[in-house]
């Protein structure tokens, strides 16, 4: 198969009811590592991540992928801020994807079992999903997602609200999957994590990129003074 990427926005724009949503974004991604995604609340982050996934329509300019359109939605995935859980079982809401792709469900089952307990939810499998924790319907959402083996992942703020000990869990399940090939493109209101986790780092305000610099260089050396600002948690607006 064909690499999604280059993944390439050229003036990529978000607008609704007359206001810019992001954008217009011009950005080339490369086929490693994670970016992650920051900025103050309303800086469009969701918005990028939404766009970037083809969930949001674009009102102007253009996203294009190493490969056909088709054949890179299908080699991607998203995990919500709040994930959707169906009324059914852990396993049956983590092999839910495959079914959907007409895979049988004893060998679903069977993955999802792979799946769910490589992320710490083996003696969870039988329970109730909507019985979960926050931090467990997160780690449901990410092993729901990377079930059919995406070349990209898109997570959107996934351990806002959670304490250290899930958002440790979490970010050692991101780093697995980075290293087993999965690029990940996250958003986030952490900065540590951010630096924990970010190969390369894209600073929004305002609907656009305003830096977007590899991890070392923007922490240590940020370019503009709303990113040092930001990073020292001053209100930047
Ligand atoms: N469907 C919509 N219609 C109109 N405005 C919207 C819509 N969705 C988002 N917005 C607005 O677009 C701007 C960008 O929102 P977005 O959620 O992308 O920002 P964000 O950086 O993810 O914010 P946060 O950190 O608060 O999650 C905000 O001002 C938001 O209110």
């Amino acid at each position: 198969m064909r690499s999604l990427f280059p993944l390439t926005l050229t003036g990529a724009t978000i607008r609704r009811k007359g206001k810019r949503l992001v954008g217009p974004i011009d950005l080339t991604l490369q086929d490693q590592g994670i970016t992650i995604v920051i900025g103050p609340n309303g800086a469009g982050k969701t918005s990028l991540l939404r766009m970037m996934h083809g969930i949001a329509r674009l009102s102007d300019g253009a996203i294009n992928w190493g490969c056909d359109l088709d054949t890179a939605h299908a080699a991607q995935s998203f995990v919500f801020q709040q994930p959707i859980l169906l009324r059914r079982s852990v396993r049956d809401n983590i092999a839910y994807p495959l079914r959907l792709r007409g895979i049988a469900k004893a060998m679903a089952r069977a993955q999802a079992d792979t799946a769910g307990t490589r992320v710490g939810l083996g003696p969870m499998l039988d329970r109730p999903a909507t019985f979960l924790s926050g931090g467990e319907r997160q780690k449901l959402a990410i092993a729901r997602a990377l079930i059919t083996k995406p070349a990209l992942l898109f997570l959107d703020e996934p351990c806002a609200s959670l304490d250290g000990r899930a958002t440790r869990e979490i970010e050692e399940i991101l780093r697995q999957a980075a290293t087993s090939g999965t690029r990940l493109i996250m958003s986030t209101h952490d900065m540590g994590q951010a630096r924990r986790l970010a190969d390369d780092v894209l600073f929004l305000l305002k609907g656009h990129i305003h830096e977007h610099a590899p991890t070392p260089l923007f922490f240590d050396q940020p370019q503009t003074a709303e990113a040092a600002a930001f990073l020292n948690g001053d209100i930047v607006e």
